[in-house]
């Protein structure tokens, strides 16, 4: 087996194994092992506290574990100096749940701050000119680009703290709760972006959120924390075979079941297009307009699905 891939031979982006997370008593994280597969987007799931934010500050390095293992591209990123970490934070870029804009700064200057950190001699008008780029390719309108974060809507912070992620062209991309506080037509929207840009930019998506229709719509797999480590990953299927008691609930409760019928309203819907593909890519060229189906969809799955 190479460094770096699994049995299967997925090439393996981020790597975890063994991870402790403590803060004084209470132990959040013991003996977690996850991988993350390149080209995949992996969704994070479980019950408010299981310490899914914390695993994300542990993988970025934001957060230093009691013990175990990381590997990010293969290099560890624990314990590395400033230059060696530098060099793998370059290469992901991070939603941190809210946005987290500066709110002195424009959406344009917000989306410069990491350019500005990595390369510090850029000129001003290239600055300007990858900001710019940004801010349309997350569908904001361009002169969005000015504005500051205070005069957008909840979506559309979402949208700049997406351009300001995708600022230095990552492989790996983090979010946390990206659809959080959106309306079920602005989170059907924001979930075609990411996984329009996830396809047009190879990228791997490491997603948390409590949303059960973002699992169904564009997750390949997803991973369930309990019990303080990852109790299981794979398909939605293979974890609806699981027995644990959680997994049964999340997925078979009346949330999941009703996100799974609008997935399957959704997919009847586009079975009886006759051009399915084309549907679907128009829906995910267009994330900003939000397909109709999708959000008919949603709407139905609705009924108590969305926890914000
Ligand atoms: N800096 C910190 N100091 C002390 N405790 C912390 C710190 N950061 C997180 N915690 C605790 O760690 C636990 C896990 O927090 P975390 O934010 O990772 O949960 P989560 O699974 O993301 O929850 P949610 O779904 O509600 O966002 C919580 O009990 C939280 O209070």
């Amino acid at each position: 087996m190479a460094r770096g891939q699994n049995d299967r031979g997925d090439d393996i982006i981020v790597d975890v194994e063994g991870l402790r997370n403590s803060f004084g008593t209470s132990v959040i994280h013991e003996g977690l092992d996850l991988q993350v597969r390149r080209g995949e987007i992996l969704g994070v799931v479980g019950g408010s506290g299981t310490g899914k934010s914390v695993l994300m500050r542990s993988i970025i390095g934001l957060q230093t574990p009691d013990a175990g293992e990381i590997t990010v591209f293969g290099e560890p990123t624990v314990g590395r100096d400033e230059t060696e970490a530098t060099a793998i934070r370059k290469r992901w870029g991070v939603l941190f749940q809210g946005g987290a804009l500066f709110s002195t700064l424009t959406v344009a200057e917000n989306v410069q701050v990491p350019l500005r950190e990595f390369y510090r001699e850029l000129p001003q008008s290239l600055l300007d000119e990858i900001a710019a780029y940004k801010v349309v390719m997350t569908g904001l309108p361009a002169d969005a680009g000015p504005k500051y974060p205070a005069e957008l809507s909840g979506g559309m912070k979402k949208r700049a703290g997406l351009a300001r992620a995708l600022a230095m062209d990552p492989e790996l991309l983090f979010l946390d709760e990206p659809t959080a506080g959106l309306d079920p037509i602005g989170a059907a929207a924001f979930d075609g972006l990411i996984q329009s840009l996830q396809r047009t930019l190879g990228l791997t998506v490491f997603l948390i959120t409590h949303d059960l229709d973002t699992l169904y719509a564009i997750c390949d797999r997803v991973a369930v924390l309990a019990d303080k480590k990852v109790i299981a990953i794979g398909t939605i299927d293979e974890l609806k075979a699981t027995d644990h008691p959680w997994i049964h609930e999340y997925f078979e409760g009346p949330r999941g079941r009703a996100a799974a019928t609008g997935q399957e309203l959704l997919s009847a819907d586009h079975d009886a297009d006759a051009h399915p593909t084309e549907v679907r890519e128009k829906q995910t060229e267009q994330p900003s307009q939000g397909g109709v189906s999708d959000n008919a969809a949603r709407g139905t799955a609705q009924e108590g699905t969305r926890k914000n």
